[in-house]
């Protein structure tokens, strides 16, 4: 059971089928079904990257959710019959004619409180010649005083993005991936930076199993801004679950009080 001013967190690290949404769909539902019903305090759900297509990029466009309604409709509704609030990961998206990789957030009444699309594509699998990038950062609100950011897989290697989330008065970083194999020293490393470096709570959701010839190996985690790891997921589909207490930001913020140690007026600007 969680105390006042804490919040238990699921993190839904699922398997995905390539380039197949309706059983990917049939799958994330079951699971986050499974979450709800084992964790019934739970009051945030988090999803992996592309959960609906995989890294399908060449099929991509036949794919893709058309404006992600389908995706949409379903995560909202969950999240409002369930009372929960859910990051529904990112899903590969059809707007206007290009591919997005997108991430809706919804709050516990269901209301879509944030879309973003992925900042930083991964030239390593492709993804810069079939996805469009997006074109800024974003904060939503997820209730317990937790505002949160937003960052898809190879977006935490870029520690700019994370820190002017922080300094805009982000306390969490929310992050769905397909990290693969054999990269768990970075997955784990970076994640771990973010926390310590912005004194905020890390939330990542990686998937399992395996994508054409690429292994996916989980370790969800749950990082607290103190950099000490409350949940970690093993290397097969799971619910992974911890429980957050967000006026832990503010202490180790009190105690390192790293943000007003800043120098920004002498660091170097545009670069
Ligand atoms: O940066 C990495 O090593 C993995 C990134 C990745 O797989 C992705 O962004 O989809």
């Amino acid at each position: 059971m969680t105390e006042q001013g804490e919040m238990r967190v699921v993190l839904i690290q699922g398997d995905i089928k390539l380039g197949d949404p309706e059983a990917n769909h049939q799958h994330m539902q079951r699971l986050l079904e499974r979450a709800v019903e084992q964790y019934p305090d739970a009051k945030l759900a988090v999803l992996p990257e592309m959960w609906n297509t995989g890294y399908a990029l060449p099929q991509i466009h036949e794919l893709a959710d058309p404006e992600g309604k389908t995706s949409r409709e379903w995560l909202s509704a969950f999240a409002k019959k369930h009372q929960i609030s859910i990051v529904g990961g990112s899903i590969a998206e059809k707007r206007d004619g290009q591919i997005y990789n997108t991430m809706y957030a919804y709050n516990e009444e269901g209301t879509e409180v944030s879309r973003y699309d992925k900042l930083h594509l991964f030239r390593l699998m492709d993804e810069e010649k079939y996805l469009e990038p997006g074109a800024q950062p974003e904060m939503f609100e997820l209730g317990n005083g937790l505002t949160a950011g937003a960052s898809i897989c190879y977006d935490i290697r870029f520690p700019e993005l994370a820190r002017t989330l922080a300094l805009n008065g982000a306390r969490a970083l929310i992050v769905p991936a397909e990290w693969p194999n054999p990269r768990l020293h970075h997955w784990r490393t970076l994640l771990t930076a973010r926390a310590i470096e912005n004194q905020m709570y890390v939330i990542a959701c990686n998937r399992v199993g395996k994508g054409g010839d690429t292994e996916f190996f989980g370790h969800s985690l749950i990082i607290d801004p103190w950099g000490e790891i409350v949940a970690e997921g093993g290397e097969g589909e799971e619910i992974v679950s911890g429980v957050i207490r967000p006026g832990l930001v503010d202490e180790v913020r009190g105690r390192i009080p790293v943000f007003e140690d800043r120098r920004p007026s002498i660091y170097f600007s545009g670069k």
